[in-house]
């Protein structure tokens, strides 16, 4: 579903890589936690996916097109089939919970019908029946990523990806929000993470990338945490 092969970006005026030769590959339906010290080139390997930033060598593949030679014009594309998740939530202030989600499925062009019938379903299965018309100010930490990640979700994209998801929230219920993401994997969705969070990764025990300056130090199947502080 996702294939780096000799992969490295160097930002401009930037003498050290942030990612350096990474070979990687990601299957339909994996969950994957990838870890690492700040700096260490989480965020960049998401961006690389989602061609918010372009690669310095080496090619990335999402579902078989090549990103890299993507044209600007076919971009919107491979971004409806990845959903984003972030440690901010990043939901539109002055709309309702049911706004922000809809909202996600309008600028597609969907019609009313299909909205009327995906959005409370969406809100339904992350566990916001009844909060519709709250605020995104009306709502706790949780509840706001569980919104963005009803966003996120609701067009059912095969991939989605979560740059630390858990940042702002206790560890209660960061627990309860990765659960939720293990219930969307396991519709079929292939979940990458980024993340800082010890306790989630050693929970979970999925497959864990660490990357240290750039580089693949470690991938094992049912990982813990590990060094990648
Ligand atoms: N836009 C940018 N321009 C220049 N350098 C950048 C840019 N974004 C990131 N970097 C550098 O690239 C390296 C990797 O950064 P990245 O944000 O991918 O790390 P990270 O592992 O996600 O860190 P964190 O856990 O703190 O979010 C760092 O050295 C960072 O300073």
């Amino acid at each position: 579903m996702i294939r780096f092969e000799n992969v490295s970006k160097v930002y401009p005026r930037s003498t050290r890589p942030a990612l350096s030769d990474i070979n990687l590959e990601i299957e339909r339906g994996e969950f994957v936690f990838v870890v690492g010290a700040s700096g260490s080139g989480k965020s960049t390997l998401l961006r690389l996916v989602l061609k918010e930033e372009g690669v310095t060598q080496g090619t990335v593949l999402v579902a078989g097109q090549e990103v890299g030679s993507l044209p600007a014009r076919k971009v919107p594309r491979l971004r409806r089939e990845i959903g984003t998740v972030f440690q901010d939530f990043r939901l539109l202030p002055n709309k309702t919970v049911y706004q922000n989600v809809a909202f996600a499925l309008q600028v597609l062009g969907r019609s009313g019908h299909a909205i009327r019938q995906v959005v409370p379903e969406t809100l339904e299965m992350v566990g916001l029946e009844g909060k519709e018309k709250r605020l995104p100010h009306e709502l706790s930490g949780g509840e706001q990523q569980r919104v963005a990640i009803a966003r996120a979700f609701v067009n059912k994209p095969p991939i989605l990806l979560c740059d630390e998801p858990t940042g702002n929230l206790d560890p209660t219920t960061s627990l309860d929000i990765v659960r939720l993401l293990d219930r969307i994997n396991r519709t079929g969705t292939t979940i990458v993470m980024a993340t800082h969070d010890d306790d989630i990764v050693d929970q979970l025990r999925k497959r864990v990338v660490e990357l240290k300056n750039g580089h693949v130090v470690r991938d094992e199947n049912k990982g813990v945490y590990g060094s990648g502080r």
